[in-house]
């Protein structure tokens, strides 16, 4: 299985960015979202992000909301992701991370997730509702079998929590380049260049940009503000919604989705 520092070493010497896009297990099936999740890493994907459906996801807009809700009318639960990453694993060797919220978590037991996730061969793990301050135990358990603990910076962070921040922190700093929810937006932010260029100045580790990126050009742009990664969730679920009823158009949607915003990433 390649790690995170790996993929990012390998798209440095290639001359391009990594591209990470962003499903949730279960979404609309399970065995839809297992193939999209192949389709996503055969055609261009450097790495995936992946969520669990979660029935309070406050950090997250109408997009990522709906494809909860259709994950769990398919019946998904926890034993069944874990499932599907495993599946995932079997089929891939690329990096995929975990993007959850602290209760699942805290309810399946803290220690227990991530020697779970470590079994089944997961990278790292985002805990969106979890602040750094609060993550003493969930980064003993992450140190102990060995997952990369990754965190969100955004303009809110200060240079003093940012600091905090990089000395906690591995595989990758998420730079949320919006202050409110994920969703596809029209343009990237303005001020998401300050923002990388502002914890470059703290940090050596990859930075991968996330929220509101829907268009190779927002990709582009992110990239050329200086970040190693575009993550892009909202875009890719709304092809997932569009297409409920046509399986066969919603994969070659899929397709070209993640080849047109993989080929943005080449410099
Ligand atoms: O959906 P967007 O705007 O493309 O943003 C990525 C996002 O979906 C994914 O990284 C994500 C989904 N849920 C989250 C919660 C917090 C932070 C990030 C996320």
């Amino acid at each position: 299985m390649q790690t995170f520092e790996e993929l990012f070493t390998q798209t440095h010497k290639n001359n391009e960015r990594a591209f990470i896009p962003f499903i949730v297990t279960g979404d609309p099936d399970y065995e839809t979202s297992l193939e999209i999740a192949k389709l996503l890493v055969d055609n261009g994907a450097d790495a995936l992000e992946i969520g669990f459906p979660f029935s309070d996801p406050v950090a997250d807009g109408p997009s990522v909301q709906n494809a909860d809700i259709r994950a769990f009318k398919s019946g998904m639960n926890l034993e069944k992701s874990f499932k599907l990453l495993k599946e995932l694993r079997e089929y891939t060797e690329k990096p995929f991370g975990l993007l959850l919220y602290y209760n699942i978590v805290y309810k399946y037991g803290i220690d227990a997730f991530y020697e779970k996730l470590a079994e089944i061969g997961v990278n790292g793990i985002l805990i969106a509702d979890l602040p750094p301050e609060e993550a003493d135990d969930v980064i003993k358990a992450a140190n102990k079998h060995g997952i990369q603990q990754i965190f969100i910076v955004s303009q809110a962070t200060n240079n003093e929590r940012l600091e905090h921040i990089t000395d906690i922190v591995s595989g990758y700093i998420y730079v949320a380049s919006v202050m409110g929810t994920t969703g596809a937006r029209s343009e990237v932010e303005t001020d998401t260049t300050d923002l990388i260029e502002r914890v470059r100045a703290h940090t050596d580790l990859p930075l991968c940009v996330g929220f509101g990126i829907s268009k190779p050009e927002h990709v582009k742009e992110v990239i050329n503000s200086g970040a190693d990664g575009a993550i892009v969730g909202s875009a890719l679920i709304n092809i997932i919604e569009e297409n409920l009823d046509n399986k066969d158009k919603m994969y070659s949607e899929i397709i070209d989705f993640v080849d047109e915003m993989k080929q943005a990433t080449k410099l």
